[in-house]
């Protein structure tokens, strides 16, 4: 469904990454992990294409895109959470929701107020706060279900969890599960690898622009080593 090919993307001239290979499958729950400054985010942005790559090639599904414009890189059926979770503060929750509601892959059962609610049940309660009146968690999970209003193909979640409490984490990684079992494609970067390891199939782990290990999650789990020089945990 993705795949990455060597790409390599630049700030100035500042090289992050070296050649960073990656691919995602249909229905396949994928992470980025690493430590701080490794690359990550760098690499979202470079398929998103916020950050052009500067050679590689990045395809999704059939198509070419990292020529595209990330504008068009969205419309192509990539949903992105972004750090920081980026809500209009001013609209309601439910303008929120709708705003830039779209199905313009035609899915066929595509996402309504509804079924996207009955992920994240406590957002029913606040349809008509304004954004800004959220909690930080509560935006978090407005993020999630404001890119899932554009029945994306492949969700990206760069953070989504950072400095939330566990129980609203507990909650996010409860709606990515149903999201997993409905057979949705995910690329998550996140500290948390304990929910990491319960979602996600296989993981990458990135250092100085490169993926330096690549295993499933069962593989992870028994190299206590890997997570130690890796990741610090
Ligand atoms: N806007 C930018 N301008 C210049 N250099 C940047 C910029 N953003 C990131 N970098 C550099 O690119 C490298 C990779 O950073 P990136 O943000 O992709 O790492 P990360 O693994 O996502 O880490 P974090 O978890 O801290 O976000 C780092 O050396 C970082 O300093």
């Amino acid at each position: 469904m993705l795949c990455v090919e060597h790409i390599e993307t630049f700030y100035g001239k500042s090289q992050a990454l070296f050649g960073v290979d990656l691919c995602i499958r249909e229905g396949e729950v994928v992470t980025l992990l690493g430590r701080n400054g490794m690359g990550k985010s760098t690499t979202v942005r470079s398929i998103m294409g916020l950050t052009p790559i500067r050679s590689g090639r990045i395809a999704f599904g059939k198509k070419e895109i990292h020529r595209l414009p990330s504008y068009a890189i969205a419309r192509s059926g990539i949903g992105l959470v972004p750090e920081g979770r980026q809500i209009f503060p001013n609209l309601t929750v439910r303008e929120n929701m709708t705003a830039t509601a779209t199905n313009r892959l035609n899915v066929p059962v595509p996402y309504t107020l509804e079924t996207v609610l009955a992920l994240f049940p406590r957002l029913a309660d606040r349809l008509n706060h304004l954004g800004n009146q959220l909690s930080g968690g509560e935006q978090q999970m407005l993020a999630v279900v404001r890119a899932l209003m554009t029945n994306p193909r492949l969700l990206i979640l760069d953070e989504a969890t950072e400095g939330l409490a566990p129980l609203i984490r507990k909650e996010i990684w409860q709606g990515m599960a149903t999201l997993k079992a409905n057979g949705h494609a995910i690329l998550v970067i996140d500290k948390n690898l304990d929910a990491l390891m319960n979602l996600a199939d296989r993981h990458c782990i990135m250092e100085n622009g490169r993926v330096v290990w690549r295993g499933t999650t069962d593989e992870l789990a028994a190299d206590e080593g890997l997570k130690s020089r890796y990741l610090g945990v």
